[in-house]
């Protein structure tokens, strides 16, 4: 089946402690956000991209997308002040597609073979996450910084994205959120709230989201390894 994305990039990336949204910081001489673009703009199963960028850089990121020769990304739409705002505000513009698939602006390395596999899921089971077991593990803290307990890592994945939802259910997640007033860090997470059954598919430890300074190198580290496996 084939889909449409949200890219949500009206972010701050207050994380990255840079000068201008992360998304338009370089990788190899490209933003971010165009290595992210060019994923999609190369999967023949999507139709198209809608990308969410904050409103006083609306025709900044339209033209960075032009320039990147991402020409499924034909409307670019105002975000709002949390990722879940931006995220519906994108989604509203695609709810006629086949399957729909939100992916951080913020993640270029996704694969192409994971997201044809999230998309066989999503097709069956309405929702579905790429993620990755936890490789640490990971404690829940109190509020005075003491270890309240020390989850059982066997069950514990960090999400990803992209998240994949048949349309109708991301629908009946968001009146379950307008009702409720409910906001999640993930889109997934609307639905399990709402009492859905979301699917995860293993995604791969290298599809990282760009968040804090360090990450910028890990991402060169990324885009290197990858040149030197295709030997340019
Ligand atoms: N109001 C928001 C917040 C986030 N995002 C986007 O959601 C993705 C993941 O969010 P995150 O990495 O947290 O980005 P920021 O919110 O920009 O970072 P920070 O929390 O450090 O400010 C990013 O592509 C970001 O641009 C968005 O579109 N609208
Ligand atoms: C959606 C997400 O990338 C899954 O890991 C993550 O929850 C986004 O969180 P952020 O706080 O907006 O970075």
């Amino acid at each position: 089946m084939n889909y449409a994305v949200v890219i949500p990039a009206a972010g701050q990336g207050r994380r990255m402690q840079a000068a201008v949204n992360k998304a338009f910081l370089t990788l190899q001489g490209r933003p971010i956000i165009a290595h992210t673009l060019a994923v999609f703009q190369a999967d023949p199963r999507c139709e198209r991209i809608v990308l969410v960028a904050s409103e006083n850089e609306l025709d900044e990121m339209q033209a960075l997308a032009e320039e990147a020769g991402a020409t499924k990304a034909d409307r670019v739409v105002a975000g709002g002040s949390e990722r879940q705002d931006s995220v519906r505000a994108g989604a509203a513009q695609v709810m006629d597609a086949p399957l729909l698939l939100v992916h951080d602006g913020a993640r270029p390395f996704v694969a192409i073979e994971r997201i044809h596999a999230l998309l066989l899921e999503a097709e069956q089971s309405g929702a579905a996450l790429l993620a990755v077991p936890a490789t640490d593990t990971i404690k829940q803290v109190d509020q005075e910084g003491r270890v309240k307990q020390t989850l059982k890592r066997s069950e514990l994945w960090a999400a990803q994205t992209p998240q994949a939802f048949r349309p109708e259910v991301l629908q009946q997640a968001y009146a379950y959120a307008d009702e409720t007033g409910f906001q999640g860090t993930d889109d997934v997470s609307l639905v399990e709230a709402a009492g859905g059954e979301v699917a995860v598919v293993e995604g791969d430890y290298d599809n990282i989201k760009l968040t804090t300074p360090e990450d910028m190198t890990l991402a060169e580290a990324i885009l290197a390894k990858r040149a030197g496996e295709a030997g340019t």
